[in-house]
């Protein structure tokens, strides 16, 4: 069983990724453009640790490329064998935290501090000995994937798994399962970027101030007055909701979509807002007649002739 909540008849797995993850499912419905990535430690609520990240990081790198896809999935599976208990995700995995970030573990002893699984090449297996905070470079891929992100919350959203849900473009939750948590200065750790910044941006900055600063425990319900969850649905059809939002996504245009999402990360994220934006709008430049103009004069080896494209206002 993936997770209880999961349909098995709804989806199919995305192989070879799926087959080699350890810590991740990875798997896209049957019959819409909708992924369903998922980190499948729930014996730790989901926590994570390196090689979890990674696998993320690959899952979604994945899916970013998948061009009949709009839209990705994040979720936690469950429940705990241990205890029953929920979780989309609780953070950085505590135990295997080191001096410089998490570490990967020891491949013969299992012991935190080893080289990066597979990584045969002296300087990489080197590097890879080095903590890692790359879950860092997951939000931005979160954040940068031309598709709409949901968080799907069956669970505790907590530490870092917050920051994970609140960088996601729409969050969806459990009414009796999920709730949200910050614990980062509880653990001497402190998401200073979208975890803190941004969530000021949904929330305002007195409550942003206050999920940090006093480390309340929100329910849905809450989190969805507060501005940082979207809807709050029962348990039972969480996942079914969040394929319906994945249909309803999947039938607008996708280069709509991709705009809209990179207009609206646009004020915040600086020059890298601007570059992706502006990015997009060359890519649709190079689909009209008059930049294959410019292309073609140059590849003929003549002057481009531009008089018949209008100054558009
Ligand atoms: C999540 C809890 C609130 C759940 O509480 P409860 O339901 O009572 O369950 P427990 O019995 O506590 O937990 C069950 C079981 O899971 C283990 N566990 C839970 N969380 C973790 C964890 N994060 N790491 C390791 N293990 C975990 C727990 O020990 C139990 O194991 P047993 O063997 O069964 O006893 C509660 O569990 C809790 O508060 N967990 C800790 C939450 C936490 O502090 N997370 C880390 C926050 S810091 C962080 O995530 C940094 C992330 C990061 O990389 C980063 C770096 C740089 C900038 C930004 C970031 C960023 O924040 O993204």
């Amino acid at each position: 069983m993936v997770s209880e909540l999961f349909d098995d008849e709804r989806w199919e797995p995305v192989t070879p990724l799926n087959d080699d993850f350890r810590d991740v499912t990875y798997h896209r419905a049957v019959d819409s453009g909708t992924v369903r990535i998922a980190i499948d430690r729930p014996e730790v609520r989901n926590a994570f640790r390196p090689g979890t990240v990674d696998e993320l990081y690959d899952a979604l790198d994945h899916a970013k490329r998948q061009t009949d896809v709009g839209c990705v999935l994040l979720t936690g599976n469950g429940p705990s064998p241990k205890d029953g208990g929920w979780a989309f995700c609780s953070g950085g995995d505590q135990t295997i935290r080191g001096e410089d970030g998490y570490q990967y573990e020891d491949a013969d002893t299992g012991e935190p501090g080893g080289s990066e699984p597979g990584g045969e090449d002296g300087t990489r297996a080197r590097a890879a000995k080095q903590g890692r905070l790359h879950i860092l470079e997951v939000q931005r891929l979160v954040r940068h994937i031309p598709k709409v992100v949901v968080c799907v919350v069956p669970g505790w959203a907590v530490g870092g798994g917050h920051s994970l849900h609140v960088v996601c473009d729409l969050t969806l939750a459990s009414a009796e399962h999920a709730k949200f948590l910050q614990t980062d200065p509880d653990v001497a750790s402190y998401d200073a970027g979208f975890g803190s910044a941004y969530l000021a941006k949904q929330i305002g900055q007195k409550k942003a101030r206050e999920v940090f600063f006093l480390g309340k425990t929100y329910s849905a319900e809450e989190a969805a007055e507060m501005g940082m969850v979207n809807e709050v649905v029962s348990h039972h059809e969480l996942e079914e909701t969040a394929l319906e939002w994945g249909d309803r996504i999947n039938s607008k245009s996708p280069t709509a979509m991709r705009m809209l999402k990179y207009g609206f990360n646009m004020t915040d994220d600086g020059m890298i807002g601007q570059q992706v934006f502006a990015g997009e709008a060359t890519r649709l430049g190079y689909m009209t007649d008059e930049a294959k103009e410019g292309r073609d004069a140059f590849v003929e080896g003549r002057e481009p002739e531009f008089d018949e494209y209008p100054w558009h206002y």
